[in-house]
């Protein structure tokens, strides 16, 4: 048997105002890192010992990982990162107001880009400012493998080569292993682990800050379809929240409007 547990980032300064995010390198939000916080805890609580964590290159996952270990007094643990396990990348929508966004091209389109499986957003152009063609941390990368857009198919492809490399042979290893992510490399995630369907994985969320748990046999499938997240009343209503985001034009949405710049 395996332990794996999956941490998607607290919530970043972007997700509070409601932009589209994806490759864009921004901060937890005070919010968010109260939250990584209180992923230590949780992780304390439940008497669960990462021996390595795998992050992202995005700070918003790296220092939700930094905060929970140090609750957890695990600071030390060994690190991987890879760009694999990147946001999806939003293509042109990057740094759009979602609310905004669902207002001007209407639901179907914004759910479609949004949630849909295999349609990706219009793709951002290498010269837009919120591009990451340049971006130094993507240096040793061929261009064609940098996303200028992605759907949730293509994380799945980009992402499970270092499932399978990376995190499998830790996993083989008797390590309980900590991915510490975002909401749509770790939609992928599950999908592959559970099995869900391209329709069905449309439906589902996954909340900021709240450790996922599963426990996998010895092919790596989960014994628990679904795993078990360490605060179910929190990530029930914190699931809805991601679920409903852009539906309203709320306080912070509104106030802010257009498309920011980095
Ligand atoms: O903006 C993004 O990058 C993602 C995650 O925050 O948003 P969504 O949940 O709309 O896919």
């Amino acid at each position: 048997m395996a332990t794996l547990v999956l941490l998607r980032h607290g919530e970043s300064v972007w997700n509070a105002e409601g932009l589209f995010t994806g490759w864009v390198d921004v901060d937890l939000s005070a919010k968010g890192e109260g939250e990584a916080t209180r992923g230590g805890d949780l992780l304390l609580d439940a008497d669960l010992t990462p021996d390595v964590v795998h992050t992202s290159l995005l700070k918003r996952a790296i220092r939700t990982a930094e905060i929970a270990l140090d609750v957890a007094d695990l600071s030390w643990i060994q690190v991987r990162r890879s760009w694999r396990l990147n946001e999806r990348h939003y293509g042109a929508l990057q740094g759009k107001n979602k609310a905004q966004t669902r207002e001007e091209f209407g639901e179907d389109q914004f759910m479609t880009w949004r949630r849909s499986y295999d349609v990706p957003p219009p793709p951002i152009k290498d010269d837009d400012p919120l591009s990451q063609v340049n971006d130094l941390r993507y240096a040793s990368l061929p261009s064609e493998l940098i996303p200028r857009t992605e759907c949730l198919a293509d994380v799945v492809d980009r992402l499970l080569p270092y499932w399978y490399d990376a995190v499998v042979p830790d996993l083989a290893a008797g390590r309980t292993v900590l991915v510490a992510a975002h909401g749509n490399s770790l939609r992928a995630l599950v999908k592959h682990l559970d099995g869900v369907s391209d329709d069905a994985i449309s439906a589902l969320n996954i909340p900021t800050g709240i450790p996922l748990l599963y426990e996998l046999d010895d092919d790596f499938a989960p014994l628990k379809r679904g795993g078990e997240y360490l605060d179910p009343t929190a990530a029930k209503a914190a699931i809805e929240a991601v679920k409903n985001q852009g539906a309203s034009t709320g306080k912070a949405e509104a106030k802010k409007g257009g498309r920011r710049k980095k």
